[in-house]
């Protein structure tokens, strides 16, 4: 059996970076989206990041950023991996690994569901299937992948939490998982025990 990816989104303190540590997450996300009450520098996260070992991922996470910006920020934050959730596209994507980044395309489930019926997916993306707002905390109706179920590596977000996140699994059989809201105790402040409660939950389905 394949072992679940999973990943806690929207780290801005050092405790929830340890907690995402001893938990066993694969990784960690950092958002650098304005307007977002999760958001960090890339300073920030460059100093949250020396707490982490190396082989959780780091990501850093936007949001219809220019390229340039999102470059720069990465760099200089330190993540391996970017994760886009605006309009960005293929160019921007290929632009993204062609500088040795990992990618994350995040996509809402209504966006997957006209782009995949109109074969307008790459096969080699690695999809995140969110809700339609992003860090909401809102969960999709998982029988809208029914008829359109992704076939490579996708990370099923949008409203997961400790108590639904083993059912959604077993029943969507998803490569991964991504939380955020379901882990904190009021917008944008994590709480440990809910990561640490998170990942045992997703690892048991
Ligand atoms: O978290 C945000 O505020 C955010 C803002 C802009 C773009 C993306 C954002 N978060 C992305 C994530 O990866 C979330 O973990 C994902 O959307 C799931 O969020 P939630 O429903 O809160 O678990």
């Amino acid at each position: 059996m394949t072992r679940l990816f999973v990943k806690i989104c929207g780290i801005s303190t050092r405790d929830a970076v340890a907690a995402g540590a001893d938990s066993g997450a694969d990784a960690i996300g950092f958002v650098f989206a304005p307007g977002s009450p999760r958001q960090v520098t890339a300073e920030q996260a460059r100093s949250l990041m020396t707490e982490l070992p190396s082989s959780i991922e780091t990501v850093g996470v936007f949001r219809n950023q220019p390229i340039d910006t999102v470059l720069s920020t990465a760099r200089s934050a330190g993540v391996t991996t970017v994760q886009l959730h605006g309009d960005e596209g293929d160019v921007e994507f290929d632009q993204l690994r062609a500088e040795g980044f990992g990618t994350i395309r995040a996509i809402s489930i209504d966006d997957y569901r006209r782009l995949s019926f109109a074969g307008q997916l790459r096969p080699d993306d690695r999809l995140l299937i969110d809700a339609v707002t992003p860090g909401g905390g809102t969960a999709f109706d998982p029988s809208l992948l029914a008829d359109a179920a992704p076939t490579g590596f996708w990370i099923l977000a949008g409203g997961l939490t400790p108590q639904n996140v083993a059912e959604l699994v077993r029943a969507g059989k998803p490569r991964g998982v991504d939380v955020s809201s379901g882990v904190e105790v009021s917008r944008g402040v994590k709480d440990p025990g809910l990561i640490h409660a998170f990942v045992d939950e997703a690892r048991s389905a």
